[in-house]
């Protein structure tokens, strides 16, 4: 089918799920328009035509997509228009998240031609994945994104069939991180994780403390962070980077799930 429009939209605070969309995104030719869900939290309605591709990354967040982006996405319309799915981890597993979001794309009225699972270095656990995605991750992020431009060509909104993908429904149950970050001494109070922060946690009275009952732990905040102030500290968190370090070291492979 001839596509005329191209939408990428993401959730990315530690950049990779950007990264993702936009190397799938570059297979594809024609005007271009991005839903940064950081910077742009959808929340009027958005109707996409029958002929744009929608690419959509989400990182996994306690197995599921982050709850404020599944909110979000709500507002996210097609009319039978197809999407291209990538939901992005930190090496531990992605659980029912890929799942979650095709059905959240199907209920908006999106067909989805293709998925895929990506592996990233994990955002709260930096010893996780440091590499990922590797040269062999991008070989075969190029590969998943030609295959999708094929099934794109081929593909008939009348005849189309939901894709398969693994997951399980009811989905788990999204258990609560508890560890938040904070900043230290070397805090300038500059301003900039107040103003990157999604979920408006952190003060400019005190940038230093986090709101704990509204943050998601997402790590915009260190990302940004010019004096690398901010970060995860305290014991609980050194005893868990532990454990995930050991739990986590086995080599995931990116999965791919495409319409037949
Ligand atoms: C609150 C939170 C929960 C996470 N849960 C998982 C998980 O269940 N499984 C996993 O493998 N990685 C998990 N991660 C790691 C992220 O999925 C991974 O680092 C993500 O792809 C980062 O995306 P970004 O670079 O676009 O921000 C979690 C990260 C955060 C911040």
């Amino acid at each position: 089918m001839q596509i005329r429009k191209i939408t990428q939209c993401y959730f990315s605070p530690r950049g990779t799920t950007k990264k993702v969309v936009t190397a799938i995104a570059r297979q594809f030719s024609g005007p271009s328009v991005s839903f940064d869900l950081m910077e742009q939290p959808l929340t009027k309605q958005e109707q996409l035509s029958s002929d744009t591709l929608l690419i959509i990354g989400m990182p996994v967040y306690a197995g599921r997509i982050p709850k404020m982006c599944a909110e979000m996405l709500k507002n996210l319309k097609g009319s039978n228009t197809p999407a291209i799915a990538a939901v992005v981890y930190g090496n531990r597993e992605y659980d029912d998240a890929l799942i979650e979001l095709r059905d959240l794309l199907k209920e908006n009225g999106f067909s989805l031609i293709s998925a895929g699972t990506f592996i990233a270095r994990h955002s709260i656990f930096q010893d996780v994945a440091p590499n990922r995605p590797d040269t062999k991750d991008r070989r075969i992020l190029k590969e998943f994104s030609e295959k999708s431009s094929l099934i794109l060509d081929k593909f008939n909104e009348n005849t189309a069939t939901d894709l398969e993908v693994k997951g399980n429904s009811p989905y788990c149950q999204p258990g609560n991180v508890p560890l938040k970050p904070s900043g230290d001494k070397k805090c300038t109070a500059c301003g900039l994780c107040v103003k990157v922060c999604p979920t408006h946690s952190i003060d400019i009275a005190n940038p230093k403390k986090t709101k704990k009952d509204t943050c998601i732990s997402c790590g915009a905040c260190i990302q940004i962070c010019p004096k690398n102030s901010r970060g995860y500290h305290g014991p609980l968190y050194k005893i868990a980077a532990k454990k995930f370090r050991k739990k986590c070291a086995e080599y995931k492979r990116p999965e791919l799930f495409y319409l037949t």
